[in-house]
């Protein structure tokens, strides 16, 4: 088994009266990818918020290994427009960053020719390929996407999660990212989870693919695997805001809250 880097255990939030996430557990191995799936607030971004330290669990822990090191990509590069800024001078400000670094790893991320190009002008893809480098100059164990390919068309989506594949080959770390295309993912990762508030089932790609819960979540009767799209017809109960109402929802053999 290869080195833990960082545990989530048990992991419930709670916001007022909306329980978000009840007991998560998640490991993050060196050289694993593991992808988030899941509807939209579901508690995606915020499980791993909570990863990083921004967000105090509710209950439950998350316990750092002394070998994490974390790289994170956001969702979204958030930068005045109007502020002229190169990439070579934004990568720069990455804290204790190496400048001899900065061109192997936008070579290594593929825009080495966009070195002193400014940041707003990017298109969606090169973008993310930036904040991808930002993410690498910290030298991480484990990186941490925030849905690295948004904003990127479909053959660029295969391109960036080609990259991640081969950065993880090259580095060993680990990766811990958040998608929404599930059929795209499901070829560049190890172990899929798949959360509505509880951990609706986990496990390897192809162990997912064959769940009952992925089916009955995800799964198009009679489609074709390669027009999968995100789909989601599941088996909870929501009110008005979404939240899963606890009542609605009948544990049966598609659970498996405790996986992973
Ligand atoms: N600090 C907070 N206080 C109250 N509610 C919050 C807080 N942070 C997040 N939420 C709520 O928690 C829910 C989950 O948000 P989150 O961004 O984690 O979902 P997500 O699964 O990443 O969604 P998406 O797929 O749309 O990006 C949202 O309804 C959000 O408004």
């Amino acid at each position: 088994m290869s080195t833990r880097l960082a545990e989530l255990q048990e992991i419930g939030i709670r916001f007022g009266d909306r329980q978000l996430l009840s007991n998560i557990n998640i490991t993050l191995h060196q050289g694993e990818i593991v992808t988030l799936i899941g509807p939209n607030g579901s508690g995606k971004s915020t499980l791993i918020r909570t990863l990083l330290g921004l967000q105090e669990p509710t209950s439950g822990k998350v316990i750092r290994h002394n070998t994490l090191r974390i790289g994170y990509m956001p969702q979204k590069l958030h930068i005045d427009p109007t502020l002229p800024l190169t990439v070579k001078h934004f990568l720069g400000l990455v804290r204790g960053v190496n400048k001899k670094d900065i061109r192997p790893t936008l070579n290594k991320v593929g825009i080495p020719h966009l070195e002193n190009s400014q940041v707003h002008v990017l298109s969606g893809g090169e973008t993310q390929r930036l904040l991808l480098a930002r993410a690498l100059l910290n030298r991480p164990t484990l990186l941490v996407l925030d849905e690295p390919v948004q904003g990127v068309d479909v053959s660029g989506q295969v391109e960036i999660y080609n990259l991640i594949n081969t950065i993880r080959q090259e580095l060993n770390c680990g990766v811990f990212m958040i998608s929404h295309d599930l059929h795209l993912v499901m070829a560049q990762t190890d172990t899929v989870v798949c959360i509505n508030q509880h951990v609706c089932c986990s496990g390897s790609p192809q162990h997912v693919k064959g769940h009952p819960a992925y089916k009955a979540l995800f799964g198009i009767p009679g489609a074709d695997e390669s027009l999968a799209i995100y789909s989601h017809q599941h088996d909870h109960v929501h009110d008005d805001s979404g939240e899963v109402v606890e009542e609605g929802h009948v544990h049966g053999p598609n659970c498996n809250h405790h996986a992973h």
